[in-house]
């Protein structure tokens, strides 16, 4: 990124940047808010309260042009394998492709049609014959967090078909245990969700789950019939036993971050039915459309991509705040900390050389109305500056003057937050005095429904791409997370050894108080 003409024009430009005041870019404009928005069927991206000038965006518009990234662009929707240190292509957008969908995916596409069908008309049976009232997701990270969310927040708009969902994913066993105290056996279908289908965490969850089946099944078979699996790896999917019809593939070039969209998507397909499942990745779709063809300054996901450039590298910006005004995006912010952190959170170039620039911002997120009571005197009055997404919706989930009511104070939340970082307040008492001067976007979104949430996602997807163009570095690997995994087999190994020898002593010490409060217990 440094070589690129403009980085050193933007560096340039972010001096005067960090002098000025955000709120003084509007005093000098009435009309900002025209200047500093993009535009698209179903939503607004308004980032006219980013501390941006028009030369500073065209620079930004040039470093992108400079980082060749329309040929990127090209790249990921052409299928190259642009994830070169596993050799795979980012293929998530082909799934969005219902017009022209390669054969094997439609043929999952076919299997998983089917499942959700033989759900919903209960012809999917326990091993008692009764029909399946509650389905557990049994998965982690991408396996987990995409369908969670997107069921979370469509749960007002299910199929009244829709069975019960759940979701588990922590290997502590907690979770599980807690669930299953309040499902029946006879009626629960779990999902075994693992683009791998060896992550332990997945794996042990489901082994707890099939004994659980087994304590009431009188037969192997009826057991099987309360197990669905979703991997890309069928001989692993075949050896726990799972019935082929139970077995739905996804493929090496869906990363587990991007695989909602794939039949690790069965929860969501279950939930809005397969239709309206397809308008989740047709809204999806447009977004990838818009992004492919609309040059860079009319481009949403491009324009979100460099402006976090513009915060995190030249205006020094660590955090991003992301803060949903609307508490049926209760799980955005956790899945948007895999998609961002695992992504872009990187210190090698595309060539293996160290990088002596920033990359991803560290994200972290609430429901703004919750988080207004929480975190947002850090943003109003701490010593670190960030930066924030707002996200509205314009229609309310209701028609009764209740809804309209309470959606005309979430409506005024949201914009006098936003304000109030911007413009700041002076006091003479320093404990009353706002800085103001935090820079934030707002994405308005006509509604909340299976379209405009894949829209959404898709553009954040985008964004992290953009991102990592300019950052030359792979977003869609993550070597990052397989240290930690392999330290925690050493060690678990240790403990059913109960020897602690070879260990640092920081974890003997632990390991040993452990034992201690065992023994005495
Ligand atoms: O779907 P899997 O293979 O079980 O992996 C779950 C998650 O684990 C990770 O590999 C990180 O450990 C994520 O990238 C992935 O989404």
């Amino acid at each position: 990124m440094k070589q690129l003409p403009s980085y050193r024009i933007l560096e340039n430009l972010s001096k005067q940047a960090k002098d000025r005041h955000l709120a003084s870019l509007f005093g000098d404009d009435t009309n900002r808010f025209e200047e500093f928005n993009v535009k698209l069927p179903g939503l607004i991206l308004d980032y006219s309260k980013q501390n941006l000038t028009a030369e500073d965006r065209q620079s930004l518009l040039n470093l992108a042009e400079e980082a060749k990234l329309t040929e990127w662009i090209e790249k990921l929707f052409t299928g190259e394998k642009i994830n070169h240190t596993e050799g795979r292509a980012a293929g998530h957008t082909f799934l969005r492709d219902l017009a022209d969908p390669k054969a094997e995916v439609s043929e999952q596409w076919a299997k998983m049609e089917e499942l959700v069908e033989r759900v919903h008309t209960k012809q999917l049976r326990g091993y008692s014959g009764k029909a399946i009232t509650d389905v557990v997701n049994i998965g982690v990270g991408g396996s987990d967090l995409g369908p969670l969310m997107v069921t979370h927040a469509l749960k007002g708009v299910r199929s009244p078909l829709a069975p019960e969902l759940h979701f588990v994913s922590t290997l502590d066993g907690k979770q599980l245990q807690r669930l299953l105290k309040n499902l029946s056996a006879e009626t629960t279908l779990f999902i075994i969700a693992s683009k791998s289908f060896t992550t332990i965490d997945t794996l042990s969850l489901a082994k707890t789950a099939r004994e659980w089946v087994e304590s009431f099944s009188p037969t192997q078979a009826g057991t099987m019939q309360h197990f669905i699996g979703v991997s890309t790896n069928a001989p692993m999917m075949q050896e726990w036993g799972l019935l082929p019809e139970h077995q739905l593939l996804f493929w090496e070039w869906v990363g587990g971050r991007f695989s909602l969209w794939s039949t690790i998507g069965l929860t969501i397909a279950l939930q809005q039915g397969m239709q309206g499942f397809k308008a989740f990745l047709q809204g999806a779709h447009e977004i990838d459309v818009h992004f492919r063809t609309t040059p860079f300054k009319d481009n949403v996901a491009v324009m979100l991509g460099l402006i976090s450039v513009w915060n995190i590298n030249f205006l020094n910006l660590a955090g991003q705040a992301i803060l949903p005004y609307d508490s049926r995006l209760k799980y955005l912010a956790s899945y948007l900390e895999q998609l961002v952190m695992e992504s872009n959170g990187k210190h090698v170039s595309r060539s293996g050389e160290m990088i002596d620039y920033r990359t991803c911002p560290i994200l972290w997120g609430e429901v703004g109305p919750n988080a207004q009571h929480a975190f947002y005197q850090l943003m109003h009055q701490g010593t670190e500056r960030v930066m924030s997404d707002f996200i509205l919706y314009a229609e309310a989930s209701g028609k009764s003057e209740r809804h309209t009511f309470h959606h005309h104070l979430n409506i005024a939340n949201c914009l006098a937050q936003s304000r109030a970082l911007m413009v700041g307040k002076t006091d003479d008492d320093p404990n009353k005095d706002y800085p103001g001067g935090q820079v934030s976007n707002t994405l308005l979104f006509d509604k909340l429904d299976a379209k405009h949430l894949g829209m959404m996602i898709a553009l954040y997807e985008h964004s992290v791409f953009v991102q990592s163009v300019i950052w030359d570095i792979n977003p869609f690997d993550q070597w990052g997370v397989e240290l930690g995994k392999k330290i925690a087999l050493e060690i678990f190994q240790k403990i059913e050894a109960k020897d602690t020898e070879g260990l640092d002593s920081s974890t003997q010490g632990i390991l040993q108080s452990i034992w201690k409060t065992q023994n005495e217990n």
